[in-house]
């Protein structure tokens, strides 16, 4: 697998509170598994699914899947013991809700440090604020800071609605403006960035729509709600065949001796310069991440 490269098309939430999709997780081809304590789990329950959780993922098997826990706020009654406990647990990431500022994710990242976690363990962030919105190059930017660990932001677009009061609706209008910033905001602060979830998980069509138009903005997986939204995620964010076999061929043409002091050529009628081989070779490089993967 190319060093850096970690495919997430799919990354799939699930209460910490349900123990069968805790163990169905460990079936499922999807790339991450969000492992939630905060919303989707009441506060009656709160208690049992960090137990749950931790207990998940510490016993393992979740093979290649990137594990992620979701916590709940340091705000809440909740979040600083969802913290500890989930560092001993031992996740790829933790995912940090309600993220506001840079100085939310530093605060978590001084107590990740005093509560001695391994230095793999990395943050996500939820973009689903409007501060965020407002801080998104900030937040983005704590990727490029080591002690903050930042490795990826997702869009939360149900608390977006929420806090905004704009709507969710087919083609997301009100939402594309926001959702852009963060493509920036990540791409700037060189970490990955995964879509929203979508509701009507029964709608295939629309879902399909929605994870098209989630590969058109630049987004690199989508936040899944139930496993059957799994395949029709990976066919929309999976490299295709014919995107592998021109990225080889423009590459390839680079590579020609003819064209090694050339900065634009001629492929198949159409004019590649050499920033379109280097896309070309992380498109190639996220196909053998996959198919490393299966
Ligand atoms: C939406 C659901 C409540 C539907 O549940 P249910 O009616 O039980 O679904 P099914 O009967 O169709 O389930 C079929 C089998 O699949 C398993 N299953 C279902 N969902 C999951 C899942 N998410 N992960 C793993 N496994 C799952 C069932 O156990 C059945 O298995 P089997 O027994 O073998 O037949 C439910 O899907 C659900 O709870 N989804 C996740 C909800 C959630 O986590 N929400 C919080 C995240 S969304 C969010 O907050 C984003 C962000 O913060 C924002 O603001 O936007
Ligand atoms: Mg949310």
């Amino acid at each position: 697998m190319t060093v850096g490269i970690r495919p997430r098309r799919s990354a799939l939430y699930m209460p910490g509170s349900n123990a069968r999709a805790l163990e169905k997780a460990k079936t499922l081809d999807v790339d991450c598994l969000i492992l939630d304590l905060e919303d989707a789990v009441v506060p009656d329950a709160k208690e049992l699914a960090r137990t749950q959780i931790c207990e998940a993922v510490a016993g393992g098997g979740y093979g290649e899947r990137e594990v992620v826990v979701r916590i709940n706020g340091l705000g809440t009654p909740w979040g600083e013991d969802d913290l500890a406990a989930a560092v001993k647990a031992g996740p790829d990431a933790i995912l940090v809700p309600k993220v506001n500022s840079p100085a939310d994710l530093q605060r978590i990242a001084l107590k990740l440090a005093v509560l001695g976690a391994s230095r793999d363990l990395k943050l996500w962030a939820m973009m689903e604020t409007p501060e965020a919105l407002l801080n998104a190059g900030a937040i983005g930017a704590c990727g490029k800071d080591p002690q903050v660990r930042l490795s990826c932001v997702v869009m939360g677009t149900n608390d977006l609605a929420k806090e905004t009061r704009a709507r969710l609706t087919p083609g997301r209008a009100a939402m594309m403006p926001w959702l852009m910033t963060c493509v920036a905001a990540a791409r700037a602060g060189g970490v990955d960035i995964l879509d929203g979830v979508y509701n009507a998980f029964q709608d295939e069509e629309g879902f399909a729509a929605e994870c098209a138009q989630g590969v058109e903005m630049g987004m690199d997986g989508k936040t899944l709600i139930h496993p059957k939204q799994i395949d029709t995620c990976h066919a929309a964010f999976s490299p295709t065949p014919e995107e592998i076999a021109w990225a080889r061929k423009i590459n390839e043409a680079f590579d020609q001796p003819e064209n090694a002091d050339k900065g634009a050529i001629q492929v198949e009628g159409k004019m590649v310069e050499r920033l379109h081989a280097q896309m070309g070779r992380r498109v190639i490089a996220i196909a053998e991440a996959i198919a490393a993967r299966s």
